[in-house]
Formats: structure tokens, C-alpha cells, sequence
């Protein structure tokens, strides 16, 4: 069920097992799924349920809106401040942090901006952050396929809470109920083609080194490559987290990481230069397969675009954050005082934006 080569590879699972076994099915996949975000933090679902021909179109339409003029973009703007985390920000907006709160720090931090752009929608219930669409004629069925996206993505987010409430021992309902209003966020990503030759010497970054900061996330990748995961046994290192046909790569985030006491790894991650080039020009929309050739950078190459499509989950707002059973004992005491959701998110968004 796992392929791990190495104990920091970034196994397999075929959670296919978990959605349609029984009891005895659904306890190895968990264990499974455990043992990956123990280790790793990160793990390839096969069998997630979700159709290659939605997360194809999805890719299809995140490939129209961006191709869209920039005025028109614009028509849906991402608001400014970290608090209202909805629309589109344009490129060398937004540039994520690794734990640094301090104004200064973020100043330099921005110095390098993540060359990318992005489009993010939430749950349609939402209140506290609606979403904030282009107007329907400006890119006619877009809000209502990422409407749809947005619930098969949420209920994978379920499955997954599922699972590790059976690896972590957590009573029935499990940790489902304390994502009940899904709170989550669809991203759509689009880092612009850009000379290998700049990121090679960090003149720009794709997106820097950074950890999630919810609970969970889904990361569906188009076939440029350039994901790279920090080694948790060597760190400072990064591996290549390379697009595996019909998987989603799923992983911890900072949140689920102190929920369970540091048995789950919030496993630091960034995008830079791939090792390798698809020969042909890739298509966007096409972009979740690893099929064809590839050659190795020369250093003249432009990378090409990249598109990716991370799903982030967190708990409810109200639900507080403290160890969760089978994550601590006498020997292991928890380590975190209880914060809820709310307190900890908005400490991380106002470091992005502000
Ligand atoms: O584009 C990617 O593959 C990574 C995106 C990511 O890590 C993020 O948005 O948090
Ligand atoms: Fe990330």
C-alpha cells in the first residue's frame, strides 16, 4: 500500500482503500496515512475520488483566467490586509513567511518577491470572508465550476479527518465535526514562464520556503515540476516532490502540526527551479500528467509557466487546538497551551499582508 524507498520519500497511499474497504481496509490506510505525516508530513493519494476529467477542467479554467487582460483580473481584487483572504492578487503581492511576525523581517522578506499570482474562493457560506467573483460575463461558468470544486475538495478533506480519527483514536464523530462549516480555501496559482537563469540565483523565487498554517492541504500540480520539501531528516535540504499522474499530494499544515502535539510534521516546502524541462511546450490544463520526455536546464532555458491548485483546510473558528488523544501521554505530555482557530489564523494572515 506504502512505497517508501527511503524513509523521506513521500510515500504512495491508495486511499481508494479507505473510501470503499472495510473496517480492516480503512485501519491500514490510516496507519499508513499516519505514518507519512509522521515521517514525511507529506503523502501522494491515489484513488482520491476525485475525477481526472474535474481536476483537469479546473486546471482548464485557472489557465483561462489567467490568460484573461490584467484590467479584467483586476475586476475581482484580492482586498488589501491579510483578513480578507478572497480575489485576485497580481504578482509580487503576496510573499509568505516562515514564522516571522516582526515588521522588519517581513520588509526583507519582500525584498525577493514570489513571482506568482493567484485567485482564491472559500465556502459559499462563508461570512466573514465572501468571495469575491469577476463579474459572469467576464468569464462566463468560472464561479460555478470553482463552486463545485470547492465541495469535492471538501469532502476529500473529510475522508482524510477521517482516517487520522481512526489513527489518532479519536472518539466518534472523529475530527470531522470540528470542520463542520468547512472554512476552506480554494487557490488557484499561475507562476509566469521566467528565465531559469533567475531563479537559479534567487534573484526571484516562485514561491519561498514557507509551511501551511491550517490544518490540512490538497495540492493538485501541473507536470513543470519544481515542488521541493524540505529532507525532515537533513534539514536545509530539499527533495523534488515531482507530479505523479492521478494523485494529490496531500499535507500537514502548522495548525494540525500543534493539534497533534508534533506527531504530524508541518513540513516546510517552496517552488523553484525544476530539475528537468518537458521537451514539449506543456499545455495548460493539460497539466496533471508526468508523461513524455524531459531534458535537463540548460542555462539559457525560460521555465516554463507553472500552474498549481492547493486546497487549504482549517478547523472551525471556535474549535480549540490542544493535544488530541493518542498524541500525548506521561511519557509525551502536551507541549502547546489550547488556542483556538481563530486566534491562531489570524496571527499568521496579518504577517502575510501587512
Ligand atoms: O505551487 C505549489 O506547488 C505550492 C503552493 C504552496 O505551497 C502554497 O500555496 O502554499
Ligand atoms: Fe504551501
Amino acid at each position: 500500500m506504502a512505497s517508501n524507498s527511503a524513509l523521506t520519500d513521500i510515500p504512495i497511499v491508495d486511499f481508494g482503500q479507505f473510501l470503499h474497504g472495510g473496517k480492516e481496509e480503512k485501519e491500514l490506510v490510516a496507519k499508513s496515512v499516519d505514518n507519512a505525516f509522521r515521517n514525511v508530513g507529506f503523502v501522494y493519494l491515489k484513488g482520491h475520488g476525485i475525477e481526472r476529467d474535474l481536476v483537469k477542467r479546473c486546471f482548464e479554467w485557472s489557465a483561462k483566467f489567467f490568460a484573461l487582460s490584467p484590467e479584467t483580473r483586476l475586476l475581482a481584487p484580492h482586498p488589501p490586509g491579510g483578513s480578507h483572504h478572497r480575489g485576485y492578487s497580481a504578482p509580487g503581492v503576496e510573499k509568505v513567511s516562515q514564522h516571522a511576525y516582526d515588521a522588519e523581517e517581513l520588509k526583507k522578506l519582500r525584498e525577493v518577491p514570489d513571482y506568482k499570482e493567484s485567485f482564491e474562493s472559500g465556502n459559499v457560506n462563508d461570512d466573514a470572508q465572501p468571495n469575491i467573483w469577476l463579474p459572469e460575463d467576464k468569464l462566463h461558468g468560472f464561479r460555478a465550476f470553482m463552486e463545485e470544486y470547492f465541495t469535492v475538495c471538501a469532502n476529500l478533506i473529510h475522508h482524510i479527518l477521517d482516517a487520522l480519527s481512526i489513527a489518532l483514536n479519536v472518539d466518534d464523530p472523529g475530527l470531522s465535526p470540528t470542520h463542520s462549516k468547512s472554512l476552506f480555501q480554494l487557490r488557484l496559482l499561475h507562476y509566469p514562464a521566467i528565465d531559469a537563469e533567475q531563479l537559479r540565483n534567487n534573484a526571484r523565487s516562485r514561491i519561498n520556503a514557507h509551511s501551511d498554517f491550517g490544518t490540512l492541504t490538497l495540492l493538485f500540480q501541473d507536470h513543470v515540476g519544481g515542488l521541493e520539501i524540505e529532507d525532515p531528516i537533513h534539514p536545509g535540504t530539499f527533495r523534488q516532490a515531482a507530479p505523479i499522474d492521478d494523485t494529490v499530494l496531500v499535507n500537514i499544515g502548522d495548525l494540525m502540526a500543534r493539534w497533534s502535539n508534533d506527531r504530524y510534521r508541518s513540513t516546510v516546502h517552496r517552488v523553484g527551479l525544476p530539475p528537468s524541462v518537458p521537451v514539449t511546450k506543456p499545455v495548460p490544463g493539460l497539466g496533471v500528467t508526468t508523461e513524455g520526455e524531459r531534458e535537463p536546464f540548460r542555462p539559457d532555458v525560460v521555465v516554463p509557466d507553472r500552474y498549481s491548485i492547493p486546497f487549504f483546510a482549517t478547523a472551525d473558528m471556535d474549535a480549540v487546538i490542544e493535544a488530541l488523544p493518542g498524541c500525548w501521554d506521561e511519557q509525551n505530555p502536551k507541549k502547546y497551551e489550547p488556542v483556538t482557530a481563530w486566534d491562531y489564523v489570524q496571527m499568521r494572515m496579518a504577517a502575510l499582508y501587512s
